[in-house]
Parts: structure tokens; C-alpha cells; sequence
């Protein structure tokens, strides 16, 4: 983050701006060919979490697998974790070239796992590389550069553990503005994080589905069901790794197919979840009346005349998996 006089004005913590200045990179920074000769023995694993994303995953695994497999050997594997999906994800994304795993044949032995989170925490299982790279199935803006810009702090610097994706993040309908999406990083996840966890103030999308990590620091982390997962994870990669081992890389523009509002309702709910509890695991919020509702319920016109609603009611629970590396391996 190139500043110029201090534009913070204090509002954020010494230590966050000087972590803006030292940890931030942008995608064009790095270089493919020179990270694939940098990065020495390291096997490289891009991972994709996939719910119903026949649409999309196919090109974002062949444009990997073209740039990144084939014309550079930068990355080594492509995984697709299919997320109960209802369409042809597996099979599309199959004949893109990815190895693609159903998120339930992954440890059986362990079911109860649910959503998108489940899905990443299943990952752990099957990717063989040492870093780790996360890219949402759903975008509509996908360039190779995404890869090559996460990869970049983790292989050029072994202090670095784990790097973030921030972008322009332009809402559908909305021409012309650039920060309209992330509609609940804007509404829950920021606001939450200066509140309770300024150090990750300088995060600029703390809930990026683009994302990259060493695989021995992430099987070592718990892994929040659904949509806190990405949450989760800064709150206690900050708190056991501290800011300087994580960094971030703005990757310019990211599209993706946006969830209805409703929809995000829930999402919020979760994100809301998982920061209430790890603020109680931390003694920092009392709980006196014991567990917050988890019952959202929304509501419909019913159809039956003017200003007849139904409710709708929707579950937002969030689960919490341990980390990876707890648990005995399994005899296959
Ligand atoms: O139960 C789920 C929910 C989502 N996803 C995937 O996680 C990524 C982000 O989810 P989504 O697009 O629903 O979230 P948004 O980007 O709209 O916030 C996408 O690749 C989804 O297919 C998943 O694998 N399992
Ligand atoms: O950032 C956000 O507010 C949400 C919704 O984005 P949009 O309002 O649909 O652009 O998207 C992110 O949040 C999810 C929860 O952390 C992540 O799982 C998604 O990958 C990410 O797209």
C-alpha cells in the first residue's frame, strides 16, 4: 500500500499501517516462471470448493492448468471438492483436468461437516502440497495472475504463513462503482473486525474467497462450518501467528456470481456466529442467558393478498471442525 503522507490520520493501529506498507503486493509483482524456479521442492495445490458451479469451474481449472501446469510448472495440482452439488461440477470440472473429490467420500468416518467451510476442511485430507491455494469456483474474473499473485509471498518468504486476495469487488447493476460488492465483508465482516480485532483493520477483503497458505499452518487451525470459515481463520491465524506472517495481494478485479440478498442474510448470520464465538472463547463476551438464536427468519409475500407476509425461517448454526492434524489418520 504505497502511501503517501500519513493518509491513516491515526485511525489504525501503528502496527497495521506499517504491516500495509511492508505486506502488501500486487499480482503483477510476481512472475510465474520465476516463482516455479523459486520455488524449489514445494508442491503447489490450488484448491476449488464447488457447489453447483458447472458454469464456471471449467474454464478456471483449464486456465490453471493451461498457464500454471502446462506452460509454467508452477502448480501441481488441481483439486475440485464437490459440495453435494446438484449439477455436472464433478464432471465438468473432471474434464478440465482437476482431481475432483464429493466433500462427503473424504474421512466418512467423520460426517456432520456442512457448507462451504466442510468443504475447504475436507481439502486437507486429499491435497498433497505444501502450499495451498483457494479460489472461489463461481468467478466470472478469473486470470492465472490470481494463482501467481498468492503464491508470490509464501514462496518468495518463508516468514510469510498465509496471504489474502483484495480486488475491486464491482456489484452487478451497478455500473461504474467498485465497492459495492462484498456486500457483507461491508455490512458485518469489516465493521466487526475494527471493532474487535483492529489488527486486521488493514485486511481490505477480509472475506475473499481467494486466498493461499502453508498446508502444515492450516492443518493446524479449526475450520468454521459454511460461511465463517474465512473469518474464522484471520481471527486465529492473527492470534497464534500474528499479523507480520500473513500478507496480502491485490489482484485488481473480481466478479463473481453474486448470491441474492436474503441469501447474504444468511451468511451474515453465520459470519455474526463465529465472531460471537470466538469472542466468548477468548473471555471477552459473556454469554449469561447461554446460546445466541440461530433461527433467522426472513419473509415472503404469502401470496394471499396486501401485506400478507409468511415467514420464512432459516437455519444459521455454524459447526466448528478441529484442526486436521488432531485427528488419527485412518488406515485406507
Ligand atoms: O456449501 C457450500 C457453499 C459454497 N461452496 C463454494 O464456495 C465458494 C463461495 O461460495 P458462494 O459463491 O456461495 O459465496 P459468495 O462468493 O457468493 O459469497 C463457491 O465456489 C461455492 O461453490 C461450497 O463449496 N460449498
Ligand atoms: O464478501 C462478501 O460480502 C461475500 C458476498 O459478496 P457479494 O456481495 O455477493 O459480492 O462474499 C464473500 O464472502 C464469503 C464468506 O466469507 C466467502 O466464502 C466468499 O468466497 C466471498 O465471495
Amino acid at each position: 500500500m504505497r502511501a503517501g503522507a500519513d493518509p491513516w490520520g491515526g485511525n489504525v493501529l501503528a502496527e497495521v499501517e506499517a504491516w500495509l506498507d511492508k505486506r502488501t503486493s500486487r499480482a503483477q509483482d510476481w512472475d510465474a516462471r520465476e516463482l516455479a524456479a523459486a520455488k524449489g521442492q514445494q508442491r503447489v495445490t490450488v484448491v476449488l470448493p464447488a457447489r453447483n458451479e458447472a458454469a464456471t469451474v471449467g474454464s478456471i481449472v483449464a486456465s490453471i492448468r493451461t498457464a500454471l501446469c502446462e506452460e509454467v510448472a508452477l502448480v501441481d495440482e488441481i483439486v475440485v471438492i464437490d459440495s453435494r452439488s446438484s449439477d455436472d461440477t464433478a464432471q465438468v470440472a473432471r474434464g478440465a483436468g482437476a482431481t475432483v473429490y464429493h466433500q462427503d467420500a473424504i474421512r466418512p468416518d467423520l460426517a456432520g461437516g456442512e457448507g462451504k467451510g466442510e468443504a475447504l476442511w475436507k481439502s486437507l485430507f486429499v491435497a498433497t502440497g505444501d502450499i495451498l491455494v483457494f479460489v472461489d469456483a463461481d468467478l466470472l474474473s478469473f486470470t492465472p495472475s490470481y494463482v501467481t499473485g498468492l503464491l508470490g509471498p509464501l514462496i518468495s518468504d518463508d516468514t510469510v504463513a498465509y496471504v489474502k486476495a483484495c480486488y475491486d469487488r464491482p456489484l452487478k447493476g451497478t455500473p461504474g462503482q467498485t465497492f459495492n460488492g462484498g456486500r457483507v465483508t461491508e455490512l458485518v465482516a469489516r465493521p466487526l473486525l475494527n471493532q474487535y480485532w483492529p489488527r486486521l483493520a488493514g485486511f481490505v477483503q477480509p472475506l475473499s474467497g481467494e486466498y493461499a497458505g502453508r498446508a502444515h499452518v492450516l492443518r493446524g487451525l479449526p475450520f468454521v462450518s459454511h460461511y465463517g470459515v474465512e473469518l474464522g481463520l484471520l481471527v486465529d491465524l492473527v492470534e497464534q501467528y500474528g499479523l507480520d506472517a500473513m500478507a496480502q495481494v491485490d489482484l485488481g478485479r473480481r466478479e463473481h456470481t453474486n448470491q441474492t440478498t436474503p441469501d447474504l442474510g444468511v451468511m451474515a448470520a453465520q459470519i455474526q456466529h463465529t465472531a460471537r464465538l470466538r469472542l466468548v472463547r477468548s473471555g471477552r463476551l459473556v454469554e449469561p442467558q447461554g446460546e445466541a438464536a440461530t433461527t433467522l427468519v426472513q419473509y415472503v409475500r404469502s401470496g394471499a393478498g396486501e401485506g400478507d407476509y409468511a415467514p420464512r425461517p432459516r437455519e444459521t448454526a455454524i459447526t466448528e471442525r478441529p484442526p486436521a492434524d488432531t485427528l488419527e489418520p485412518v488406515l485406507v
